[in-house]
């Protein structure tokens, strides 16, 4: 094949100044401008080509040298294809112009290599899934689209052998399809619309109101003895790169990379003091604004959560526990003191770590505020009371571990420091360290028992409602659907009002978890997405609007799938909007047992249809006035029980929203009386089920031993746990109730 040499290569590089990358290609194998051909888009990553001009450059120059195969068997020097890489190049070298032209000529159809591969200079989201890829059926050839069929042969350089799993492959040549579209990662086309440009525009801060970062941990011992390969790249402060190996029908083994930008990425080598600094630290500094702020970690068991989060001694908690006492001391905040409380919530039930796991129960007062009612909580005056504190209820989640759930990933874990006013004992403040269940928990499914599926679909439906919650908080949505598990259910108040939230997402860098790795960016992207929403301002390309409400639902068909409930009667059930859906982890019929997994949400077929559907009622993007509420400050405190009866000064203060219409109340309340009705005919359902068991039982048991006080007991105990429930939804329609009453008679 090609006689031509490493020096021609360089000369090559040399005329279109991209020579710098000379020895990087040389490491990869690639040692003449044949190897050079080989490259693919998703390789310009991988050998370290980053910059959006060289990227570029790079394309551009592989594509002429391919259109001039005469040129690559001689001397470059002197040849039509140096003249055409210097028409082409200009004197400058720069490609800008060229690859503008093909942009804004190829109106139906974007090569990826200047949308799904297009670089990143001010933050341009990427993602390449090529082997979902589809040609669209209006392409037919085109100016300047990418070659549809690039070769990987083995005289060609290898990339893939760097990932350790080109061994087994067939050593015949091995052809790689491109596409000639791609789709996002979430399987959906990704249009010219220009969405990522004006997502790109949105420029990371520290004080954001909702940050998503991500952190990759480094090998363990056990992956480097099983000669695992790192598949996860970092590159800057934001890009997180992973090289996914896949395997063709025809066992051809080829790289799939998948590229996300986040708020932060941190490297393996990050410390937990790297990580506080830019995710938590601008947390603490902001409750003592009187906010609320949570903080959590999001992946795969073993990913690193709890080292991020709750490390005993070095997690994010103990660093901003520090910082809290430090500000502490300052005279201004001479009047607050500060709170620690710890609980954990497993299958929809609350149970409390500073108090030998006692079940606890969530209650809403007359203020639509949630507490925890008996949840016990420890005034805590400097960082060493605060592990202790966080110690103890550590060793109880542990020790539990044996009794009511599996292990911790099965459970999310609360740590809470609360500030709070030391006379009156108003919250100020409040941070909440959330060490959230296992992510491929909510996957549990097939073979698996009655109780891990319960566990399973419980995990799912959290972590659902935890990103539909944060996609609310991002859009100023009126209606958080924070009811839709037990988990946003506490977390209400850091969704509402002066709240923020960082997200970090924990990552395995291995070969064998990349799926999940996969699964856990795509979640995080999710919650992120859509934070470019709020920030594109008017005037924006109305094709974007269109873009989004292609790939973005607002409520896919899975996520519904977690919320239905076959026994209320359709009319009920018509409420486009009924965000306060929520079936209890008691509901053992929660239609949910395999609810899809969060990492299944992105259907693409659905996902169009259901999108569509959304678009006409969404307002057209405008820039948004932000409406954020004073510090809510309460005078409940935790341990308190809730009194159903509040004043009518109580009552007036906490209507929704000064500017609510009458409308919106009223939609607001018939959403509520839904939710309640629903609540309590379940409650009723178990009950009765509840019941027939115990009769039966006792049915068997004529003529027999009498039933044992011990099913009576348990009996008892679940009729209780039961009535509870229901007392707590009757409570929370009868305290809106008397709130509307209360409004109409003032007003
Ligand atoms: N960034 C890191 N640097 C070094 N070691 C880490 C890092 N992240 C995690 N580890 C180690 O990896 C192991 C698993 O981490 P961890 O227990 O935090 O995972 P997890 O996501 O909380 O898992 P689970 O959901 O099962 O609780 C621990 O031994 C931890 O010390």
């Amino acid at each position: 094949m090609s006689t031509m040499s490493a020096s021609d290569l360089l000369n090559t590089l040399q005329t279109v100044e991209l020579d710098q990358y000379y020895s990087n290609f040389s490491c990869f194998g690639i040692n003449n401008v044949d190897s050079l051909l080989q490259l693919t888009m998703q390789d310009y990553a991988i050998v370290g080509v980053h910059s959006m001009e060289d990227r570029k450059k790079l394309f551009q120059l592989i594509q002429t040298l391919k259109s001039e195969p005469q040129s690559r068997s001689g001397d470059i020097r002197g040849t039509s294809a140096l003249q055409t890489l210097k028409s082409e190049f200009g004197s400058t070298g720069s490609l800008l112009p060229k690859v503008a032209s093909v942009q804004s000529s190829t109106v139906q159809y974007q090569p990826v290599s200047t949308r799904a591969e297009a670089p990143s200079e001010s933050g341009v989201r990427r993602r390449a899934s090529f082997g979902k890829l589809r040609p669209p059926s209006s392409f037919t050839g085109g100016s300047a689209p990418v070659s549809s069929t690039e070769s990987l042969t083995d005289d060609g350089p290898n990339l893939s052998g760097r990932f350790g799993y080109s061994d087994e492959a067939p050593r015949t040549p091995k052809v790689v399809k491109r596409p000639t579209n791609t789709l996002n990662a979430y399987g959906i086309p990704i249009n010219s619309g220009g969405l990522s440009t004006a997502r790109s525009s949105s420029l990371s801060s520290l004080n954001d109101r909702i940050r998503v970062c991500v952190r990759k941990r480094p090998l363990n011992k056990k992956e480097q003895k099983r000669n695992e390969i790192d598949i996860a790249a970092v590159n800057g402060r934001r890009t997180i790169s992973i090289n996914e190996p896949k395997v063709k029908v025809d066992l051809t083994k080829y790289v799939e990379q998948h590229e996300f930008i986040f708020d932060e990425a941190f490297d393996a080598d990050a410390t937990n003091d790297d990580v506080y600094k830019r995710t938590a630290f601008p947390l603490v500094e902001y409750i003592f604004t009187g906010g609320k702020a949570t903080c959590f970690a999001y992946g795969q068991t073993g990913s690193g959560k709890t080292f991020t989060m709750l490390d005993e001694k070095d997690g994010l908690y103990v660093k901003a526990g520090r910082d809290v006492f430090a500000t502490l001391k300052q005279p201004q905040y001479a009047h607050l003191a500060a709170w620690g409380s710890f609980y954990e919530i497993y299958q929809g039930h609350l149970y409390d770590l500073l108090n030998a796991r006692k079940r606890l129960y969530a209650r809403e007062d007359g203020k639509q505020q949630v507490c925890i009612a008996g949840l016990t909580e420890h005034e805590v005056s400097d960082v060493d009371q605060l592990m202790q504190i966080f110690e103890y209820g550590n060793n109880a989640r542990s020790t539990g571990a044996t009794g009511a759930n599996a292990d911790s990933s099965r459970s999310h874990a609360i740590f809470q420091i609360v500030l709070k006013h030391k006379n009156k004992k108003k919250i100020e403040g409040k941070l909440s360290f959330i060490d959230l269940a296992g992510s491929e928990r909510g996957a549990d499914r097939g073979d698996a028992d009655t109780k891990t599926r319960m566990e399973g679909s419980e995990i799912n439906k959290s972590l659902l409602a935890l990103k539909e919650c944060i996609r609310a908080l991002d859009q100023d949505s009126k209606h958080t659907p924070f009811r839709q598990s037990k988990l946003t259910q506490v977390l209400k108040d850091s969704f509402i009002g002066n709240s923020r939230t960082c997200m970090i997402a924990t990552i395995s860098p291995n070969i064998s978890n990349s799926e999940h790795t996969l699964n856990t960016l795509r979640y995080a992207d999710r919650v992120k997405e859509l934070k470019g929403d709020s920030q594109i301002s008017d005037g924006e390309d109305p094709q974007e609007e269109h873009v989004e409400s292609e790939t973005e639902p607002l409520l896919s068909d899975t996520d519904e799938g977690f919320i239905m409930d076959e026994e209320i009667p359709d009319q009920l059930m018509s409420d486009d909007h009924d965000d306060h859906l929520f079936d209890d982890a008691d509901d053992e019929s929660a239609g949910s047992d395999n609810p899809p997994p969060p990492q299944q949400e992105a259907k693409p077929e659905t996902t169009h249809k259901s999108k569509s559907s959304s678009v006409t009622s969404k307002p057209p993007l405008v820039p948004r006035t932000k409406h954020v509420a004073p510090p809510r400050s309460t005078s409940f405190k935790a341990s308190e029980e809730v009194s159903p009866v509040k004043s009518v000064s109580d009552v007036t203060q906490a209507e929704p929203t000064p500017l609510a219409s009458e409308a919106e109340i009223m939609e607001d309340f018939i959403r509520l009386h839904r939710q309640h009705i629903r609540e309590i005919t379940e409650v009723n359902r178990v009950e009765s089920k509840l019941l027939v068991n115990l009769t039966m039982r006792m049915g068997k048991q004529v003529g027999g031993e009498q039933l044992g006080s011990v099913s009576f007991d348990s009996y008892v105990k679940e009729l209780d746990a039961l009535m509870e429930r229901k007392l707590e939804t009757v409570l929370e329609v009868r305290n809106r109730v008397k709130q509307i009453v209360a409004g109409r008679q003032l007003g």
